[in-house]
């Protein structure tokens, strides 16, 4: 077989002999790995069966039973090795089988400045290295790789962990591998040929989002294996891939601080439940296992169990006031969190609220006391400081408690009432022997005295005295002192309706999601809490739905980590107004000098059809450039009579079948999703609706509400009444190009009477009307 290094084969056929021959190494090598696994197995039975045979000689023997413990000690040691060496063999088996069907998918020929010799590599999802330790494979993230997803042929340079690295490449060379076969082959100058791309793009969706490793672009490249940012901050047009790009950037993460970073330590906030099942076999594919993966709403929510969280403005379904809309910019800005911390100082000085710390539903230590013992501190205590000291003071104060209790009635009746059995199991020993009957009372008067009091303990310990409620009640009073609500359209009127509203909120044990961020906050503030200082990597999705609260708390909670935030500006559908101002914004959170901001302007998504439309649905969008797939324009029907419209829903669901592509049927909210539902299900064409996020995406014809669409991808999508009438709102118009855009092949709208004017502005060549 010729050496790798030489640049030769350059027909197809010499391909595949080369690929055949690395085939049959990694067969080799997975012959290797099943044997090692299969001794680990044999050993781990028969260290099992030597120890069920050593434990059972020394049964019933006392005197051999520490020998027995450090025997199983030592087996114990031994099957935990013989365990790292069997998942380690099990996990390079698992990779080796993925590498056999499709070892590599590129090709690269270069010459470093200053090497005599041409090398050749070829790049794949794992490396793969011959028993002479020579690479046969790269890892798609190791440093070299880089230059086949950034640079064009000739000079170029990559990062390696020492430095700049320069070389000069004279082949690019891109493969479509299918069970060992070479589908094709196409040598390119470009960074990645857009054929390639056209083929990838080409396939039909799928309830599960794939890897892009094969066809990375440079400036999603960019994203990937940037490490130097504490706050990356990615603008990209729908369908830019963003969220592709992160999901590669975490395996690159893994796999550049391998051993130093584990995936517990990077955490994902994503839109919702629905979404994160779309991504989650992203990883395991790329063979790394998924993060920590969450919403907001999951993060914030586990945290305050006895409340139901209501976000009004979530679903659609009832439109907010003009005045909930102000107060909720006030909730959520930035200045309200700062406003808070100052608030959370004064307390330092008074105004703390407790709450009494009760035993048998009596007042035990009076709030009063509380206080009395929390300002008793000097001024250099700080609100964490002060919550530690006087935790300890109370601690005290409840042991001091023991002894005045153990005389009391309610002890003495206790134990009178008490049997046999239950006597006996307040001994520590059977036979406890004491030196009078005062001493056994005392004894058993101070083991019923302290468990009493463990709730109390347990108060104390998870500082149920202070009076959260009451206090952010308290807050929400003090805001018109520290801020300008006029700054906001409001009077102190319509402020204190609020205060009063959510007081009522709390009494229901509800909290809207714009006071929950706040609470927290001020909760944490007052308890001394610091965050989660090991999570070293967060990444917010759709970061245009966040507010800036949010943000900012997101910040306070994980401290240590870098940041890596994905949205696009034109989908703000439930922050609209001021997103635009976003990027300003959480600039305010970071050093200026350690951010760095990229924009993916080309949609891969949809066809050139598509983007070409939706793109005309902005107005002073961001930037977004047409991908050169072709399809057909988008069409629109609009007719005056809701069951005609009905018919077409039907009819362009056949064509659509026909064509074999999936369609999601998008409606504005849930009530229409189920109408569109029940009217399908009466003509026996099956159907699933997507009711809520936490179930799964189906196979076959879907009715989604268009606030669970958020971050999908459908072949075909058919937006449902999307008349005057339904879409009346200036506001609506990043919402109809959210769902659009979820399109990669055909998108068809319904309208009754009249089309929305939200797209009066759309030229009429970009669509068909029918
Ligand atoms: N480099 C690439 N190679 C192949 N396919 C790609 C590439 N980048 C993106 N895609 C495809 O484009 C589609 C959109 O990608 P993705 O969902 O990551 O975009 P997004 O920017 O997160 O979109 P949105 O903001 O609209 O949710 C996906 O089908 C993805 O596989």
């Amino acid at each position: 077989m010729s050496d790798s290094r030489e640049p030769i084969r350059n027909s197809q056929a010499a391909e595949q002999r080369y690929l055949d021959d690395v085939i049959q190494k990694i067969r080799r090598a997975e012959k290797k790995a099943q044997s090692s696994i299969d001794q680990a197995e044999t050993d781990k039975q028969s260290i099992n069966k030597q120890y069920s045979e050593e434990v059972r000689l020394n049964f019933g023997d006392d005197g051999t039973s520490l020998e027995t413990a450090l025997s199983i000690h030592q087996q114990q040691q031994m099957l935990a090795e013989r365990e790292n060496s069997w998942q380690a063999s099990n996990k390079r088996l698992t990779i080796l089988r993925r590498l056999i069907g499709n070892p590599y998918f590129a090709r690269l020929d270069f010459q470093e400045h200053g090497e005599p010799k041409k090398e050749t590599i070829y790049i794949g999802l794992s490396s793969f290295t011959d028993k002479n330790d020579k690479f046969l494979i790269y890892d798609w993230r190791a440093p070299i790789s880089s230059i086949y997803y950034d640079g064009k042929l000739g000079d170029v340079t990559y990062q390696t962990p020492d430095g700049e690295q320069s070389v000069n490449i004279s082949l690019k060379r891109q493969f479509l591998i299918k069970k060992g076969q070479i589908d094709s082959m196409f040598d390119t100058t470009e960074t990645i040929g857009d054929q390639m791309l056209l083929e990838v793009l080409g396939e039909k969706s799928s309830t599960q989002m794939k890897s892009i490793v094969t066809t990375i672009q440079k400036e999603q490249n960019k994203i990937i294996r940037n490490t130097k940012a504490d706050l990356l901050f990615v603008q990209g047009a729908a369908g830019s891939g963003k969220t592709s790009a992160i999901l590669q950037r975490v395996a690159y993460l893994l796999y550049r601080y391998r051993g130093n970073l584990t995936s517990s330590q990077v955490v994902m906030f994503s839109p919702n439940q629905l979404f994160n099942d779309y991504i989650e076999n992203v990883l395991p594919e790329l063979g790394e296992q998924n993060m920590v993966q969450m919403t907001y709403q999951q993060f914030v929510g586990r945290r305050l169990p006895n409340y139901t969280i209501i976000n009004p403005a979530a679903q659609f379904e009832v439109p907010q006031t003009e005045t909930a809309k102000k107060i909720s910019r006030v909730k959520t800005d930035l200045k309200f969190f700062k406003v808070l911390q100052k608030y959370s100082r004064l307390l330092e000085t008074g105004g703390m609220f407790f709450r009494d710390l009760k035993f048998q539903d009596k007042p035990y230590i009076t709030k009063e006391k509380i206080s009395e013992i929390y300002y008793s501190f000097n001024e250099n205590y700080h609100l964490a400081n002060r919550v530690d000291a006087t935790k300890e003071r109370l601690v005290q104060l409840l042991n001091n408690r023991v002894q005045p209790e153990l005389h009391k009635s309610w002890v003495s009746k206790q134990i009178e009432n008490m049997d046999q059995e239950q006597l006996q199991a307040m001994y520590s020993k059977a036979d406890q022997e004491f030196n009078s009957s005062d001493d056994e009372y005392n004894y058993l008067a101070r083991k019923i005295v302290t468990s009493s009091l463990k709730p109390v303990n347990q108060g104390i310990n998870r500082m149920r005295f202070f009076n959260i409620n009451k206090q952010y009640l308290h807050f929400l009073a003090q805001v018109p002192q520290l801020l300008n609500l006029s700054d906001y359209g409001l009077t102190a009127e319509e402020w204190q309706q609020e205060l009063a509203a959510t007081q009522e909120r709390f009494k229901a044990h509800t909290i809207e999601l714009d006071d929950v961020s706040p609470y927290l906050f001020l909760f944490d503030l007052i308890t001394g809490k610091r965050g989660d200082r090991t999570m070293r990597f967060v990444f917010i999705d759709e970061i245009q739905d966040y507010t800036s609260f949010q943000l900012a708390y997101l910040q306070f909670q994980f401290p240590k980590a870098k940041y890596t935030m994905l949205g696009d500006l034109n989908q703000a559908i439930f922050t609209s107004s001021d997103s635009r101002s976003l990027l300003s914004r959480v600039q305010k959170l970071f050093d200026r000098d350690k951010t760095e901001v990229v924009q993916l302007t080309r949609s891969y998504r949809s066809t050139k059809q598509i983007t070409e439309f939706t793109r005309a649905i902005l107005k002073n969008g961001q930037k977004i450039d047409t991908f050169e797939r072709i399809g057909d324009l988008p069409n629109a029907i609009i007719r005056d009579d809701q069951d005609e419209l009905a018919e077409h829903l039907l009819a362009q669901l056949k064509s659509n079948d026909e064509r074999k592509i999936t369609t999601a049927i998008i409606c504005k909210t849930k009530r229409e999703s189920e109408i569109v539902t029940k009217f399908l299900q009466t003509r026996d064409y099956p159907v699933t609706m997507i009711r809520s996020e936490n179930q799964r995406l189906a196979a076959g014809t879907l009715v989604i509400p268009a606030y669970l669409a958020k971050g999908l991808e459908f072949d075909a999508v058919i937006l449902w009444n999307l008349s005057a009438d339904n879409y009346a709102d200036e506001d609506e118009r990043q919402l109809v190009y959210t769902i659009a855009s979820r399109a990669m092949h055909r998108l068809t709208m319904l309208a009754e009477n009249e089309l929305t004017p939200i797209l009066a502005n759309v030229p009429a060549q970009l669509y068909e009307r029918q």
